[in-house]
C-alpha cells in the first residue's frame, strides 16, 4: 500500500543544513494499522507530512499503491489528497459553521458526489462511530473525543488508500483518546482501513499491528504486536525508555 525508500529530507536554516530525515525505508500493507513513535525532533512529523505531499523530499521515492508521489504535479497531487488520503489532526481541523453531519460530507461534496450516496455514507460511518446521535451539533456543542471521531469519519468519506494521522489523541483525555482510538480499530477491522500514525502516546500506540521506532532521523526499531494490548504497551514503554537511557535491548 505505502512505500518509503530510502527517504533524505534536510532543512536550510543560513548557510546550515539540517539533515532530519536519514535513509527512512518501511512498507505499510494494506488493511495494516501502523504507528510511528519517538524522541521530540526525531523527525516523524517531517515523514508524515513528506507522505502527505505536504512538503517535497530530498531524495528517495514514496509510492502510494505503486504509483510515486514525486511523479505527481500539482493538480494531481490535490486529487491524491482528496481521494486517497484521509487526514486526521491533533486539533480535529472541523470547520465550525458547519454541523457533525456536514463535516463528514466534506470530502464527498468536493467530489461533487450525489446526495443520496454523500447521506447514505456519512450516516454508515456516524453510526460506526457511535455520534450519529450528534449529526445536526456543531463542534462548538460537542466534546474532543468526538469531535475527533467526526474527524475520523470525514477522513474515511472518500475509502481513502492510506488514513494519515498526527497525534489524533494527543489533545485528548484518557477516555476519549480509547474512544478515538476505538474509531481507527473499526475502521481497520469492518473498512478493511489502513492507518499510518504519528502518536507519543503508548496506549495508543498499543492498539497498532505494528510500532516503527524513530530516532534521529532514523528507524531504530520496529515492534510487531504480539500477546495482548497492555503486553505491548509494557513492550513499547520497554523499548522508549531504554531508548531515552541510550541502552538498546532487542526488544523484538
Ligand atoms: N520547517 C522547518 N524548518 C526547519 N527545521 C524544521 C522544520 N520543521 C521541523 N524542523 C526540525 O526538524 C526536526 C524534526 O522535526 P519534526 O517535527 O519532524 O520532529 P517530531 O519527531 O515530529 O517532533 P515532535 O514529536 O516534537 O512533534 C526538528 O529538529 C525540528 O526543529
Amino acid at each position: 500500500m505505502l512505500q518509503v525508500k530510502h527517504l533524505y529530507k534536510s532543512y536550510q536554516s543560513g548557510t546550515i543544513k539540517y539533515e532530519v530525515l536519514k535513509d527512512v525505508s518501511f512498507e505499510v500493507m494494506e488493511g495494516e494499522f501502523v504507528a510511528v513513535m519517538g524522541p521530540s525532533g526525531s523527525g516523524k512529523t517531517t515523514l508524515l507530512n513528506c507522505i502527505s505531499c505536504f512538503i517535497p523530499y530530498d531524495n528517495g521515492e514514496i509510492l502510494l499503491k505503486g504509483t510515486s508521489l514525486s511523479k505527481l504535479n500539482e493538480k494531481q497531487i490535490a486529487k491524491v489528497r482528496n481521494e486517497k488520503l484521509g487526514f486526521v489532526f491533533q486539533d480535529f481541523m472541523l470547520l465550525d459553521g458547519l454541523t457533525v453531519f456536514e463535516n463528514v460530507c466534506i470530502p464527498k461534496i468536493i467530489d461533487e458526489a450525489p446526495y443520496e450516496e454523500m447521506e447514505k455514507k456519512a450516516e454508515n460511518l456516524l453510526k460506526l462511530f457511535g455520534i450519529d446521535d450528534i449529526k445536526d451539533k456543531y463542534p462548538a456543542e460537542i466534546s474532543g473525543g468526538q469531535k475527533q471521531r467526526t474527524a475520523v469519519a470525514r477522513a474515511l468519506m472518500n475509502n481513502p488508500f492510506l488514513i494519515l494521522a498526527d497525534e489524533p489523541t494527543g489533545n485528548l483525555d484518557s477516555k476519549s483518546s480509547e474512544a478515538v482510538i476505538g474509531a481507527f480499530v473499526k475502521a481497520q477491522k469492518e473498512m478493511k482501513a489502513t492507518t499510518f500514525m504519528v502518536t507519543h502516546d503508548s496506549f495508543s500506540a498499543s492498539y497498532c499491528d505494528r510500532v516503527i521506532v524513530m530516532k534521529d532521523g532514523k528507524i531504530y526499531k520496529e515492534l510487531i504486536r504480539s500477546g495482548s494490548q497492555r503486553m505491548f504497551m509494557d513492550r513499547l514503554l520497554e523499548v522508549l525508555g531504554a531508548m531515552n537511557g541510550g541502552d538498546e535491548h532487542d526488544c523484538k
